[in-house]
């Protein structure tokens, strides 16, 4: 596949033609559109959001999207929404082996695996956690999902993700975010895996830096949106449309990748974590992990976010006099955590890459035993720890797991073993 081109800025108004002379100078809907076009509008926002919060793009296209024909339920296995399909399960910490790729001819669509989930779409409030397997392209199928935006974290395999805008190539490593409501899909390189936040709520935007100042964690140049890309061939599509929590699919006769021009704000992007700027302990004790905030999606509560993605990349460690994984905690905040590659420092054999774990609102959790004792009798030397990526979901609603999480057979089903070797130390 050849190197794509980008256009850099997150939140910037971006625009791209794929033709020359497709976009209409100075206004958004001409009495005819260059080229025969259609023009049409794609909010991601209220219109009278503020300006600051207001997303919306023009898109000029060969037909409009009201012209795919009636949607018929289609049937997905695994794919649950909201707290309503969450089950009901103790406060204990859970953790997931990474599941196995399909022995069928899966899509993206199909591989996906719903593992937890709060809120109400229909309520625009909370997440919900994917895993995807995959081994299939999505041909002449594509997705929209009308329920919430897509954060796409792949963990194995390369995806291309074409959509309305345009094409991204996403490697792990990187992130993909994809707009509630833009058709996309995706072709892969062979077998992959990989996590989903699926966010109901506010959309993600880059958190506010206080005093850190104006530069420093994702920087806002470092995302990238598509350019203008249209599908040529011709031919019948597939439209599959999460909404309200079911999948609906419609059969159209075009390609709905048939933007020739764009411009607007509400557009995907992708963000390769090798360019987040960390900042850590450079004196002592371990810094609460919203220090390493990518995107948050707040919730109407200052502070308390519907959803914050947080990475642990690579970073050195120098904190004197200090005990430098995370510490033991209980926090108010539920946490999804997942690895995309390497060991994470405060379970450095348990969790494996393309695993999970969830330590739900009050669930206490913290490095296990290898790790505290490792910790706690370290050389405090500066030291690099290399070669790791993990992240986090966090979100102030508690996650419910769903069935396919309890019993689809990746559960651990002895993880709280792992600090039973925690003893009493006390001297008196
Ligand atoms: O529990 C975890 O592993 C995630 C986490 C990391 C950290 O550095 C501090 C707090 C926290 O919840
Ligand atoms: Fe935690």
């Amino acid at each position: 596949m050849s190197a794509l081109n980008y256009s850099a800025g997150f939140g910037n108004q971006h625009q791209s033609e794929a033709i020359a002379g497709s976009l209409p100078i100075g206004r958004n809907s001409p009495q005819k559109v260059a080229r025969g076009l259609y023009a049409e509008l794609l909010s991601g926002s209220a219109f009278t959001a503020p300006r600051n919060e207001n997303l919306r793009s023009w898109l000029y296209r060969r037909q409009p999207s009201v012209v795919v024909g009636s949607f018929l339920p289609l049937a997905h296995a695994y794919l649950c929404t909201g707290a309503r399909e969450g089950q009901v399960s103790p406060p204990d910490p859970m953790r997931w082996a990474p599941i196995e790729m399909p022995a069928e001819p899966t899509d993206f669509v199909e591989g996906l695996r719903t593992m937890a989930v709060n809120g109400d779409p229909d309520a625009q409030l909370g997440i919900a956690t994917h895993l995807y397997v995959a081994n299939q392209s999505m041909g002449r199928r594509a997705f929209i999902n009308a329920d919430g935006e897509m954060l796409i974290v792949p963990q194995q395999g390369v995806l291309r993700i074409a959509t309305e805008l345009g094409l991204l190539d996403v490697a792990p490593g990187e992130i993909a975010l994809l707009p509630r409501g833009m058709a996309f899909k995706v072709e892969l390189d062979g077998p992959s895996r990989g996590y989903v936040c699926e966010n109901y709520g506010a959309a993600f935007r880059l958190p506010e830096l206080g005093p850190i100042g104006s530069n420093g964690l994702a920087n806002a140049r470092d995302f990238l949106a598509p350019v203008a890309a249209f599908e040529a061939t011709p031919g019948a599509y597939e439209i599959v449309k999460k909404y309200g929590g079911s999948l609906w699919c419609a059969v159209q006769a075009h390609s709905p990748f048939n933007v020739v021009a764009w411009h607007g704000n509400l557009t995907p992007y992708k963000y390769d974590t090798k360019h987040f700027m960390t900042i850590g302990s450079i004196s002592f004790d371990h810094p609460d992990p919203s220090i390493f905030t990518v995107l948050t999606s707040p919730s109407d509560t200052a502070g308390w976010a519907n959803c914050d993605f947080v990475i642990f990349p690579p970073r050195w460690m120098v904190a004197e006099d200090s005990f430098r994984p995370p510490w033991y905690h209980r926090n108010v905040m539920s946490e999804y955590m997942g690895l995309v590659l390497g060991q994470y420092d405060a379970k450095p054999e348990g969790f494996k890459p393309g695993g999970s774990s969830l330590h739900n609102a009050y669930v206490p959790h913290g490095p296990d035993t290898e790790a505290f004792d490792k910790a706690s009798n370290a050389d405090l030397a500066p030291h690099k720890l290399d070669n790791t990526l993990a992240f986090m979901f966090e979100t102030r609603w508690r996650l419910l797991p769903t069935e396919f999480a309890l019993k689809g057979g990746a559960l651990e089903t002895n993880y709280a073993a792992c600090w039973a070797g925690l003893t009493d130390n006390f001297q008196e």
